[in-house]
C-alpha cells in the first residue's frame, strides 16, 4: 500500500491509500499511568478530515480462529464502513469492484488488531471481507446507511482471479460465503451498481 496523504484532526490521523476512498484511520491515544484513552469516532474531528458521514448503525461480530467473513458489498454507492478490531487479530481484505476505478478489482490487505488502534475506511463500492487469527476477535464495525438485506451481496472469498493469499487453512465459513458467486458472474451488474463512480466513458 502506498501511502499518499496524511492528515490530522483532534486526535485522529488519516492516511489516504492508492485505492480511492480507502482509508487507514489513526486514533492517537493519549497515554497516562492509567492506561490510555482515545476517540473511537468523533463527528466533529470526522467533518474536519472530510469524513462527513455520520454514522448510523454499529454492528460487532465475534469470530474464531480461522472464520472467515466476507467478501461483502452493498450493491450501490451509498455505503461506507469503518471498521475496527477491539479484541484479538485479523487479516482485512478490501477489493475496489468500482469499474472505472484505476485500482479496479485489485486488492489490499491489512493486519488489525487490538494493540495498534488503526481503524479502516471502506469505501463504497469496495467489498469487505477479514479472517480471523487469534483465538478468537471482536469486530465492531459502525456504518452510514441502514442495513438493508437485498443490497448485501456476497462474492467468493477464494475467486482464483482475486488471488487473495488467505493466511489459515481450512476457513470456517458461513452458509451463504460458502456458496458465494464469482467476480465474473457478478462483473455484469457492477456499471449498475458502481458505475456511478469516477469519471463519464470518454471524459478526459
Ligand atoms: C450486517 C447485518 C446483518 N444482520 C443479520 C443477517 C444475518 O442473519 C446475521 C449475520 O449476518 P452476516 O452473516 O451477513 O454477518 P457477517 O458475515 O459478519 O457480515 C459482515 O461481514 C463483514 C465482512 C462486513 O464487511 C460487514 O459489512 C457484514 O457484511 O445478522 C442484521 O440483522 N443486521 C445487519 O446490519
Amino acid at each position: 500500500m502506498t501511502a499518499e496523504q496524511c492528515r490530522t484532526a483532534g486526535g485522529i490521523g488519516v492516511t489516504a491509500t492508492d485505492i480511492d476512498g480507502l482509508l487507514l484511520i489513526t486514533p492517537r491515544p493519549r497515554r497516562d499511568d492509567r492506561g490510555w484513552f482515545s476517540r473511537t469516532y468523533c463527528a466533529v474531528d470526522y467533518a474536519a478530515l472530510g469524513l462527513d458521514h455520520p454514522l448510523v448503525q454499529e454492528n460487532q461480530s465475534r469470530s474464531r480462529r480461522g472464520v472467515i467473513r466476507g467478501l461483502h458489498v452493498r450493491a450501490d454507492l451509498d455505503e461506507a464502513k469503518f471498521v475496527r478490531v477491539v479484541r484479538g487479530s485479523l487479516f482485512d481484505v478490501v477489493v475496489d469492484l468500482r469499474p472505472r476505478s484505476r485500482t479496479f478489482l485489485q486488492v489490499r490487505t491489512f493486519e488489525l488488531n487490538d494493540e495498534d488502534p488503526r481503524h479502516l475506511r471502506v469505501p463504497p463500492g469496495c467489498a469487505h471481507g477479514f479472517q480471523a487469527l487469534s483465538a478468537e476477535v471482536d469486530v465492531l464495525y459502525g456504518v452510514d446507511v441502514p442495513y438493508n438485506p437485498v443490497k448485501d451481496v456476497t462474492l467468493a472469498w477464494n475467486d482464483p482471479l482475486l488471488g487473495i493469499r488467505w493466511p489459515l487453512p481450512g476457513p470456517i465459513l458461513s452458509e451463504r460465503d460458502r456458496e458465494a458467486p464469482s467476480v465474473s458472474a457478478l462483473r455484469p451488474r457492477f456499471d449498475d451498481w458502481f458505475g456511478g463512480y469516477g469519471p463519464a466513458p470518454g471524459s478526459s
